[in-house]
């Protein structure tokens, strides 16, 4: 019963609540909403951290919204996600406005072999700004970084522009596993920090959360 208990985490009420149990009992519900380009790799993403497999074969379209859970261990936290998988085609664009309002998270994906994806980014972030929450924790991902020949953005190409709009990016593979784990837990944390931090703790900087991560795994980052 106390595991499937949801305790928010927007403003000090979640907060205070957390603090009525005692450590092994403590377990937060939250909301991840995956959007970008239809063909980005939304889905396969997210099979990938569910079920740490990869969707080969035939692309099918995601239609309206689909749900995923899985829970994950943040510093002795149970944090249960409940991951929303969006359609990229336009004709459900009016489905997924309506749960951008309560998603705690968000993962913008675009594609390093398609270029029109990354270029509508900018078209995300302004479609992001007008329907989700203000305090909304926001990543980047430039998917499909496994394939080598067919790449059209360089890494350095998604660093700067999330460097323009201020939010943290990493490159993935839902093909390879390429910081899939890390995508989703660099939220969770984030969140979870958010949510427990004292007046006086030092920020949760996501971007060299993840730099530190990719750097111990051996992995690609300036
Ligand atoms: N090489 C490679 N192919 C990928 C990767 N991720 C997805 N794909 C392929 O890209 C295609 C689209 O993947 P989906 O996950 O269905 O795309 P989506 O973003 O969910 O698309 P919509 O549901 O239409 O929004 C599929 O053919 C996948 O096999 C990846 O990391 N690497």
């Amino acid at each position: 019963l106390l595991s499937t208990m949801p305790l928010g985490f927007r403003g000090d009420g979640g907060a205070q609540q957390m603090e009525m149990y005692p450590p092994f009992f403590r377990s937060v519900f939250l909301f991840v909403m995956l959007v970008g380009d239809s063909g980005v790799g939304k889905t396969c993403l997210l099979v990938r951290f569910k079920d740490g497999a990869f969707l080969a074969g035939s692309f099918i379209s995601t239609v309206g919204i689909d749900f995923r859970n899985k829970v994950l261990n943040i510093d002795a936290l149970k944090v249960k996600l409940q991951i929303w998988d969006t359609a990229g085609q336009e004709r459900f664009r009016s489905v997924t406005h309506a749960y951008y309002r309560d998603a705690h998270a968000l993962l913008l994906l675009y594609d390093v072999t398609n270029k029109a994806s990354f270029d509508n980014i900018k078209a995300w972030l302004t479609e992001i700004h007008e329907y989700a929450q203000q305090d909304v924790v926001l990543m980047l991902l430039g998917n499909k970084a496994d394939v080598a020949h067919e790449r059209v953005v360089k890494r350095e190409e998604g660093e700067k522009l999330a460097k323009v709009f201020g939010v943290p990016f990493m490159e993935t593979s839902a093909k390879s596993g390429l910081n899939v784990e890390l995508a989703f837990t660099a939220v969770a944390k984030e969140l979870k920090h958010r949510s427990t931090k004292e007046p006086d703790d030092p920020k949760f900087q996501l971007q060299d959360y993840v730099n530190k991560e990719m750097k111990s795994a051996g992995c690609c980052h300036s």
